[in-house]
């Protein structure tokens, strides 16, 4: 938090709010987006169907077999990323790993041509409401918790969420 923080003070500042046409050069906050897409994929499995009989990995796919593609389980894969279960988001810096469904080892909104339609959107909100969050406040959590006592247990379905809500106390932060 203390770094996408001193980040929008650089590039925003703390006299106004952050507004859309920031976002674009807030790239630690995308770092941070892109790491969380990759351990909490708001959808943990794709569903798709085969349209003909293909061959993958040398696993034979009958035409109109059901395909679950679990996306949680590639943001986790230790063969693609070093320390999966930790939360860095430095990783993306030397790095043209994208979000948008060219790069396999990423893919939070699908890919191809039933990928999410409604991604730029998605982004643009997740993007701009995020740096807001923190632009404008600063965030503790109740009862001296540290972040390391968190459950973060998921809660699996169609989309994933929390099995626990978190509660954070926010303090207004910006000059006026
Ligand atoms: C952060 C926000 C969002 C995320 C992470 C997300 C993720 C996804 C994913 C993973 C899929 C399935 C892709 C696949 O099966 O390969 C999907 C499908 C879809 N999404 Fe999103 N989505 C988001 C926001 C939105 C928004 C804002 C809209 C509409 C305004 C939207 C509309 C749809 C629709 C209609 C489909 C079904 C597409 C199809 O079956 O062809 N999504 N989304």
């Amino acid at each position: 938090m203390k770094k996408v923080q001193k980040e929008l003070e650089n590039v925003v500042g703390k006299d106004r709010m952050v507004e859309e046409s920031d976002v674009d050069n807030l790239e630690y906050l995308n770092m941070v987006i892109k790491e969380t897409f990759r351990i909490h994929p708001v959808v943990p499995f794709l569903i798709h169907e085969s349209r003909e009989d293909c061959t993958v990995n040398g696993f034979h796919i009958p035409n109109k077999s059901r395909i679950f593609i679990n996306t949680w389980a590639i943001g986790r894969d230790q063969n693609t990323w070093n320390d999966p279960e930790k939360f860095f988001p430095e990783r993306f810096m030397e790095s043209n790993i994208d979000l948008r469904g060219h790069d396999f080892e990423l893919i939070p909104f699908g890919s191809g041509r039933r990928s999410c339609p409604g991604m730029q959107l998605g982004l643009i909100m997740v993007r701009l409401v995020l740096a807001q969050l923190m632009h404008c406040f600063n965030w503790e959590l109740p009862d001296s918790m540290v972040a390391t006592e968190l459950d973060m247990t998921e809660q699996f379905g169609v989309v994933m969420s929390r099995t626990k809500h978190l509660c954070a106390i926010p303090t207004y932060r910006l000059n006026k």
